[in-house]
C-alpha cells in the first residue's frame, strides 16, 4: 500500500480509498450447509450443478386436450391425464385425451388445445377454432430450461427467492453459502447511554449508532457478535477492541475520530493493528478512519449519525459483500434531473440527501432535503436516495443531471 496512506492526514479521494478497501479485504468468510429454507440473502459458496432436467418431463402448459395434430376439427375422447396422474397407454392418431397444467404429454400427442377453445360431448371432442391451432403449441419440453450438467448457479451469488425456488426444483434440501461475517460493532464516547438505561439527566444520549449499523448490517447478512460502547479511555478502548478482535471478522467504530481530545480510536488502533488511512475527501464523513487489527479489517466511522450510515453504506459495504463471498456485488447508480440548484464544497464528494421521483414521462426528477445536518437522522428517512455532488463541482444549476444512489438498493 503506498505511503500516502500511511503517513499523509490529507483527505483521501473518495475513488482511491474505494480501492485501497477492495485491496485491503480479505478472502471471502468460510462455508456451512445449510437448509434452503434458511438460505434467503446468503450467498451460494459452491457451484449449483443440476443433476436433473428441467422441465424434468415434457407436459401441458395448459388445461385442455392433447393429440396429435393432424388438421382434424373432431377427435374421440379416450381418457385423462393429470399431473401426478399420467395417461399410460399410447395416443392413436384421431384420438384425444383431457389434459391439466404440468401433466406429462401422453405418448402419440404433440400438441395441446386449451380448455377455452374446445366443445366436449360424450367421447367427442370439437374443437371450436382448428385453423388456428398451430402443432406443437402449449406444449413444455424436458429439457428445455435445465439440461442435466448444467452449472446453474455460479459461486458468489445472493440467493434471493427465484434461485432458492429453483435450488428446491432441482431437488436440493440444504445448500452450501458461506458463513455470515461476524461484525463487531462499538460505539465511542462517554456522553453515550445504552437504549434503555436509566437516563441519568447528565448531558448524555442514548446511542443510536450501534443500533442503526447493526439494522443495517443485519440486512446484508452479518452476524452481529457485539454491540459496545467504549468509554473516552485508551486502555479501555484498547483491550476491548483486541478482544473483539479474536471474535470478529470486521469491527466498526463510530466516534472518536476526528480531532478533539477524546477522540482516541485511532491512537487505540494504532496500538494493536494499523490505520491505514484517515479523513476521506467525502461530505458528510470526512473523518473516517481505515485499518486493521492482525488480518481482521476495522471501519473508525464518524460519530454522527447520518455520517455513520453514509459512510458504511459507502466505504463498509463493498468490503463486507466481499467477505461475505459475493462476487458481482456493486452499488446501484442512477441519473436524474436536478429540480433545484445544489452546493457543495470543492474538493470533496457531497452526498446530499435527496428525493426522487419518476415524472409522467418516466424521468427522474431529484429534489434536495433542507436540513442536511448529519446530525440529523430524520434527513435520511426523510429522503430516499443520495445525490452526488462530485469533488470537482461546488455547486450545480437546476435542471442539471446528477448520479443518485437510491437509498432502496443500499440500506
Ligand atoms: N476539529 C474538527 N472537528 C470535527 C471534525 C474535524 O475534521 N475536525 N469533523 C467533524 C465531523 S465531519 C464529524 S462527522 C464529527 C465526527 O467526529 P467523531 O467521529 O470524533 O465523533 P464524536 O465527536 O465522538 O461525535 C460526533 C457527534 O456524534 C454524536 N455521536 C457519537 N456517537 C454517537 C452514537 N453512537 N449515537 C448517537 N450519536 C452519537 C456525538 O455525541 C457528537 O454529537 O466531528 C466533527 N468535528
Ligand atoms: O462526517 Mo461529518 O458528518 O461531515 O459532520
Amino acid at each position: 500500500m503506498s505511503d500516502c496512506f500511511e503517513t499523509s492526514d490529507a483527505l483521501v479521494e473518495v475513488s482511491d480509498l474505494l480501492a485501497h478497501i477492495r485491496s485491503a479485504a480479505p478472502a471471502p468468510v468460510g462455508m456451512e450447509r445449510v437448509p434452503l429454507t434458511q438460505a434467503v440473502d446468503r450467498v451460494l459458496a459452491e457451484p449449483l450443478v443440476a443433476a436433473l432436467a428441467l422441465p424434468r418431463y415434457t407436459a401441458s402448459a395448459m388445461d385442455g386436450v392433447a393429440f396429435a395434430h393432424q388438421g382434424q376439427a373432431c377427435l374421440r375422447l379416450i381418457g385423462e391425464a393429470l399431473a401426478g396422474h399420467p395417461f399410460n397407454d399410447p395416443v392413436a392418431p384421431g384420438e384425444a385425451v383431457t389434459i391439466t397444467t404440468g401433466a406429462p404429454l401422453p405418448a402419440g400427442c404433440d400438441t395441446v388445445v386449451m380448455a377455452e377453445d374446445i366443445v366436449i360431448s360424450e367421447d367427442q371432442v370439437e374443437l371450436a377454432r382448428p385453423e388456428t391451432v398451430r402443432k406443437g403449441q402449449n406444449i413444455r419440453h424436458a429439457g428445455e430450461e435445465i439440461a442435466i450438467g448444467d452449472r446453474v448457479f455460479e459461486p458468489g451469488m445472493l440467493l434471493g427467492p427465484a434461485q432458492i425456488g429453483m435450488a428446491a426444483s432441482l431437488g436440493h434440501s440444504h445448500i452450501e453459502v458461506h458463513c455470515r461475517p461476524k461484525v463487531a460493532i462499538f460505539s465511542s464516547g462517554d456522553e453515550l447511554r445504552r437504549a434503555g438505561a436509566v437516563d441519568d439527566k447528565s448531558p448524555s444520549l442514548f446511542d443510536a449508532n450501534a443500533f442503526s449499523l447493526a439494522a443495517c448490517l443485519k440486512r446484508w447478512g452479518a452476524e452481529v457478535v457485539m454491540t459496545e460502547i467504549l468509554p473516552d479511555r485508551l486502555d479501555e478502548s484498547v483491550v476491548q477492541l483486541s478482544s473483539a478482535s479474536r471474535q470478529a471478522d470486521l469491527i466498526i467504530t463510530s466516534g472518536g475520530v476526528s480531532a478533539g481530545q477524546a477522540d482516541l480510536i485511532r491512537a487505540a488502533i494504532q496500538q494493536l493493528g494499523q490505520v491505514t488511512s484517515w479523513r476521506v475527501a467525502m461530505r458528510p464523513g470526512k473523518p473516517m478512519a481505515f485499518g486493521h487489527i492482525q488480518k481482521i479489517p476495522f471501519f473508525g466511522l464518524p460519530g454522527n449519525p447520518v455520517a455513520a450510515l453514509v459512510t458504511l453504506m459507502q466505504f463498509v459495504q463493498p468490503l463486507f459483500r466481499q467477505l461475505s463471498g459475493c462476487r458481482q456485488w456493486a452499488p446501484v447508480k442512477w441519473q436524474a434531473l436536478c429540480e433545484q440548484s445544489l452546493k457543495g464544497r470543492h474538493g470533496r464528494l457531497d452526498l446530499l440527501r435527496g428525493r426522487y421521483h419518476v415524472d409522467a414521462c418516466g424521468v427522474i426528477r431529484v429534489n434536495v432535503i433542507k436540513e442536511q445536518g448529519s446530525h440529523r437522522l430524520s434527513s435520511l428517512y426523510d429522503a430516499n436516495c443520495l445525490i452526488e455532488l462530485p469533488d470537482d463541482l461546488a455547486a450545480c444549476e437546476a435542471g442539471t443531471s446528477v448520479t443518485i444512489q437510491p437509498l432502496g438498493e443500499l440500506i
